[in-house]
């Protein structure tokens, strides 16, 4: 029976004593873009309380174009009812009031949003901001399953349940995703994903979170979702993100506008992850997580589990003391950078690999090798071309395999990561000793690109290798090798000049999608080319990687020229099934076998590019660093799984 509503509030605005059908409206509890929430008390149900989201009157909108309304939501949230961490909708609470569509649904609680700016600092305790980081990645990953991707995901819109046996804030809550306003399908009624839309408008989600496809217009996938789910993470980390002012907000003594500096940062950041950070050294498992985002297509099914164990392998504890971001005059938070301090050193003691290396994350803490990785200045040093990479086969978890597919460019700070791990065990004598101080070569700071001719035949120049000796002339020797020094004039030399694999051409197409971080191949010519050369390389890898653990250093030489010839060979595309074969004995490897196998051709090769600068040679080069990349998140991922459990 219906009872006499509650006295309203002075700021219901939705009229006094106002009832939708059975529920009386009690206070405004929010206010989006084109609806309200208010609390809501059902007269049948003892007063139980719920929330109800009703359309804005259409003058308040903020945003007449959004089209996003409740009635569609309704539409949405109705599909994805068995998804456990949507928001509740009331059965028959759906109705209109004035020509306001409403809905009723479960009332929860504060929103991420709220819970962070009431943190000290901003930032959430790293143990409960890894639940968090959990919970939000399963929510999103039960709506992508049920063939929705969310569009708009961001911190206000993910809420606290506070029903029966909700847990508490202090183990990390539960939390509830809301505002499907934007949602979209991606799946076809037979469940298969529809095609990548072409000329799409200007997204329609906020700014802060949109992944760097919403910013460039393109059509949003899963990965969109995982990307603002990334900044999420990172803010609720670091208290902040590089693209808010010390305001929180907009950047409003900017010459550029918010969205424009939000989309430049989200660039940069592609490039070198660690930007995110306020001490411009992100914690790997996300600096793992970004080159992994990076490396999928619009249509990629994303590989939650390996993101968990990312997630997981995150510190438990505050890794450095509380810092204030320093703003700078513009208003911006600038990640500090400090330059790295490293005297010059050698790269590999010349000792035989370890038989064990010493886990790489104890307790949630980087192994004492990781905090030798020099922080990125600037940019990334060690960039490689993207034709270096290959496209593969995946199998779930060999994400690296797939994520290095095709176009996608190396990640640097991962790679040093590998390098520096392998440092910190490889080599040291005695297994159980702890390693020995590593010590590298200050990064040397990439020369400006060279300026592409005037007459516009850039595209006739064939990727050169540059001179190391040059610009590094007392320390050319084998002793004082400088793995940053050598990726770095790699790098360089690919800057402008898009290497085609097998071709000596750069593509337009190539060029921009390493300038937007777009990466897909949909009808390359060169794809499966890549993939031939990939299993060849795969092949010999391993071949030659256990041979040169065995050989001395002398047999470097020898071994590279085996590799110019299996290049030439991919190159024409006479592979064997023997080459799949090895390939996939290699991926058995336990992924510190692989890691240093891998650690000891690259510093191979590296030597090697100086003297002979073919373009195989480079594309080895990239090739192994990659693998050498995925080794070391392999390890991660393995070393944090017990520790966890
Ligand atoms: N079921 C709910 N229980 C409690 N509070 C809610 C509920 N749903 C939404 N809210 C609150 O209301 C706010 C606005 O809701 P919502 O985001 O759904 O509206 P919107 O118009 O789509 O917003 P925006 O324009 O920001 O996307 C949310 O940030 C949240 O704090």
């Amino acid at each position: 029976m219906m009872r006499t509503p509650p006295l309203l509030r002075k700021d219901v605005k939705l009229g006094e004593g106002v009832n939708l059908q059975r529920w009386a409206v009690v206070k405004r509890i929010g206010d989006g873009g084109f609806a309200e929430v208010y609390e809501v008390l059902d007269t049948f149900k003892d007063d139980e309380k719920f929330a109800v989201k009703i359309d804005k009157l259409l003058d308040k909108r903020k945003d007449r174009r959004s089209g996003g309304t409740v009635k569609t939501e309704i539409q949405v949230l109705r599909q994805l009812q068995s998804c456990p961490p949507v928001c509740r909708l009331v059965p028959e609470g759906e109705g209109t009031y004035e020509g306001r569509f409403y809905m009723i649904m479960e009332l929860l609680g504060a929103n991420l949003a709220e819970i962070r700016h009431s943190s000290p600092q901003g930032r959430i305790q790293p143990q409960a901001a890894k639940k968090i980081a959990l919970d939000l990645l399963n929510a999103l990953e039960g709506v992508h399953k049920a063939g929705y991707i969310h569009r708009d995901v961001k911190p206000a819109n993910f809420a606290l349940y506070q029903g029966p046996g909700a847990r508490s804030m202090a183990t990390g809550g539960d939390w509830r995703i809301i505002d499907f306003g934007i949602a979209r399908r991606f799946v076809d009624d037979d469940g298969n994903p529809l095609p990548k839309r072409e000329a799409f408008g200007e997204f329609r989600g906020s700014t802060t979170y949109a992944s760097i496809h919403a910013h460039l217009k393109q059509d949003l996938g899963r990965r969109d979702d995982l990307w603002s789910w990334l900044y999420i993470v990172v803010e609720m980390l670091e208290g902040t993100l590089p693209w808010r002012t010390s305001s929180g907000d907009a950047s409003a003594n900017s010459e550029h506008s918010p969205k424009e500096t939000a989309q430049r940062l989200k660039q940069e950041a592609l490039e070198n992850p660690h930007i995110l950070s306020i001490t411009g050294k992100l914690s790997e498992p996300l600096v793992a997580i970004s080159a992994y985002l990076r490396s999928t297509f619009f249509e990629t099914e994303p590989d939650y589990d390996l993101l968990q164990e990312c997630i997981a392998s995150l510190p438990s504890m505050p890794a450095v003391p509380e810092q204030k971001p320093p703003a700078a005059a513009n208003g911006h938070v600038t990640p500090p950078h400090p330059p790295p301090q490293h005297p010059p050193g050698r790269m590999w003691p010349p000792a035989a690999p370890a038989t064990a290396p010493p886990p790489m994350f104890v307790n949630g803490a980087a192994h004492p090798a990781m905090h030798a990785m020099p922080p990125m200045a600037n940019g990334s040093y060690a960039q490689l071309p993207p034709a270096a990479y290959m496209h593969m086969p995946v199998r779930p978890h060999d994400f690296y395999w797939r994520g290095y597919g095709a176009a996608t460019q190396h990640s640097a700070p991962l790679q040093h990561a590998a390098v520096n791990y392998m440092h910190g065990y490889a080599g040291n004598a005695p297994a159980q000793a702890p390693p020995a101080p590593i010590t590298l070569s200050a990064p040397v700071p990439r020369p400006a690109p060279p300026r592409p001719p005037a007459n516009g035949s850039a595209q006739q120049q064939q990727p050169r290798i540059p001179d190391r000796a040059a610009a590094r002339p007392a320390a050319a020797s084998a002793s004082d090798f400088d793995m940053d020094d050598q990726l770095g004039h790699i790098g360089s030399a690919f800057d402008d000049e898009e290497f085609d694999f097998g071709q000596h051409n750069s593509s337009s197409r190539a060029a921009k999608r390493s300038r937007t971080g777009e990466e897909e191949l949909a009808g390359d010519g060169h794809a499966s080319k890549r993939a031939r050369f990939g299993q060849a390389v795969c092949a010999r890898q391993q071949r030659l990687g256990q041979q040169l653990v065995q050989q001395p250093r002398e047999g470097v030489g020898e071994g590279l020229l085996e590799m110019k010839e299996m290049a030439a060979m991919a190159a024409r595309g006479q592979l064997s099934q023997g080459a799949m074969e090895v390939r996939n004995k290699l991926r058995q490897l336990d992924p510190a076998e692989g890691l240093s196998i891998l650690a000891w051709l690259v510093d191979a090769l590296s030597r090697n590019v100086q003297h002979d600068g073919t373009p195989q040679v480079v594309q080895w080069l990239g090739k192994l660093a990659a693998f050498s990349d995925e080794c070391a998140v392999r390890c991660q991922a393995t070393r944090a799984r017990p520790q966890e459990a």
